[in-house]
């Protein structure tokens, strides 16, 4: 008897979405639909090794979805099978912090939390509501992005606000990506054949988001992301950590409206504010073309990460591999050498070879001397999702 679980994980501009069989940990079919709410869409639905394409116009997360079911049912798997539904939910704040089956009153604190999370908790929701309509009888729950932060400790999770401010709109760190720390985290402790509760990691997550965690004795201590995702590293299109002053120094000297501003801070600031491109691909390429402004956003960009890996080498008092994933993580063979360069004094040395070798499996890149491992780790947070979704419907 197999166990197919739909996993649907909504961005801002795309639905990723896999079919995976819990019990066998098979996929069954994946698929993307990029450019939500832009003239022309693109659905790419995997299943069996072929791939079927629809260009359309998908105006909202709803239609996306519609678009996606009617995949399933021209080109299967039926997802009369399908047994549940986890959702990738981004911002759970403080009351909803571990994977969870869905119910009016979680979509009602989603829908209260999403200005803490206005890219993602909106079209999460949208998910969540065009699934609901779809696969009407099956479970639906939730796995959070803040859920594997719910561990940090108050001296990490604090801001130094009034107390009472911080307690009434509840402010503190949150994280975000948990589900992928999580997941990298776990198979690096397999790949150092050591039990996870033994390690001491760092994971950088570094996609179009992008966060980086430290974990001591397989339990979470630090992260970079805070009350939103916004704080921490540079982003495709996130400044990270600014002055706070910058907020209030704009909105009077600009003229900026608070809205202004979360949007230049979200939508418009990190690779995009900088080089006019979001994509590391392209900033990549223009620097090494010589671009100036391409190469200074790059410095930014390596330099920020390194600034936390050293700040939570210390804090971890040493560590047992430093993890990169995501998008970039996964790709990027200059960013990893860049990053680990700007930790020489750390006594940790990639292997160039290694470094370069293109692979979909999670390696060790660094030399046998070097003071810690440094490994690739595919993240698969649709895998990691699906797994504890069948704990919770079991
Ligand atoms: N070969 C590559 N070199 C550098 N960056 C890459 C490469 N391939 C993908 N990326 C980066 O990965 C990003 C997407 O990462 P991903 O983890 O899928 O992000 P998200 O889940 O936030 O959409 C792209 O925006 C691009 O910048
Ligand atoms: C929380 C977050 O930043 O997610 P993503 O990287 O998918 O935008
Ligand atoms: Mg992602």
């Amino acid at each position: 008897m197999a166990t197919p679980i739909l996993l649907l994980n909504a961005g801002s501009s795309s639905i990723k979405y896999q079919m995976i069989d819990a019990d066998t940990e098979e996929v069954l079919a994946s698929g993307l639909i990029e450019r939500i709410g832009q003239d022309v869409g693109v659905l790419t639905h995997k299943v069996n090794g072929e791939e079927f394409v629809a260009n359309e116009e998908y105006s909202n997360h709803s239609l996306a979805l519609a678009a996606m079911v009617q995949m399933f049912a021209d080109h299967g798997p039926s997802l009369d099978d399908v047994r549940a539904v986890g959702h990738r939910t981004v911002h759970g704040g403080d009351k909803l912090t571990r994977t969870m089956l869905i119910d009016e009153s979680v979509v009602a604190t989603l829908e209260a939390l999403s200005p803490l999370a206005p890219l993602h908790n909106p079209p999460g929701i949208a998910g969540i509501r065009g699934a609901q309509k779809a696969l009407p009888n099956v479970p639906h729950v939730a796995v959070f992005d803040t859920a594997f932060f719910s561990t940090l400790p108050p001296a990490s999770y604090t801001y130094a606000i009034p107390t009472d401010v911080a307690e009434r709109y509840h402010i503190r760190r949150y994280g975000f990506h948990g589900t992928s720390h999580s997941y990298v985290s776990h198979r690096a402790a397999e790949l150092l054949g050591k039990p996870y509760e033994q390690t001491s990691q760092i994971v950088c997550h570094l996609g179009n988001g992008a966060s980086i965690s430290a974990i001591k004795d397989g339990v979470a201590i630090d992260t970079s992301m805070g009350l939103t995702p916004l704080e921490g590293l540079v982003m495709g299109t996130r400044s990270g950590d600014v002055d706070p002053g910058m907020i209030a120094y704009l909105h009077r000297e600009a003229g900026m409206s608070t809205d202004a501003i979360d949007t230049l801070l979200n939508k418009a600031s990190g690779m995009l504010g900088l080089v006019g491109a979001s994509d590391m691909r392209d900033v990549e390429a223009a620097k090494d073309d010589g671009d100036e402004r391409a190469q200074l956003a790059w410095d930014v960009y390596i330099r920020r990460i390194v600034g936390y890996i050293g700040r939570y080498f210390v804090l971890l008092g040493g560590i047992d591999a430093l993890s990169f994933t995501a998008g970039v993580g996964e790709n990027s063979s200059s960013v990893r050498r860049d990053v680990v360069k700007g930790l020489a004094a750390l006594g940790v040395t990639l292997d160039p070879v290694a470094n370069t070798l293109r692979s979909k499996e999670a390696r060790a890149i660094s030399t046998k001397d070097s003071a810690f491992a440094v490994l690739v780790v595919p993240t698969n947070e649709e895998l990691q999702m699906a797994r504890e979704v069948k704990a919770v419907i079991a």
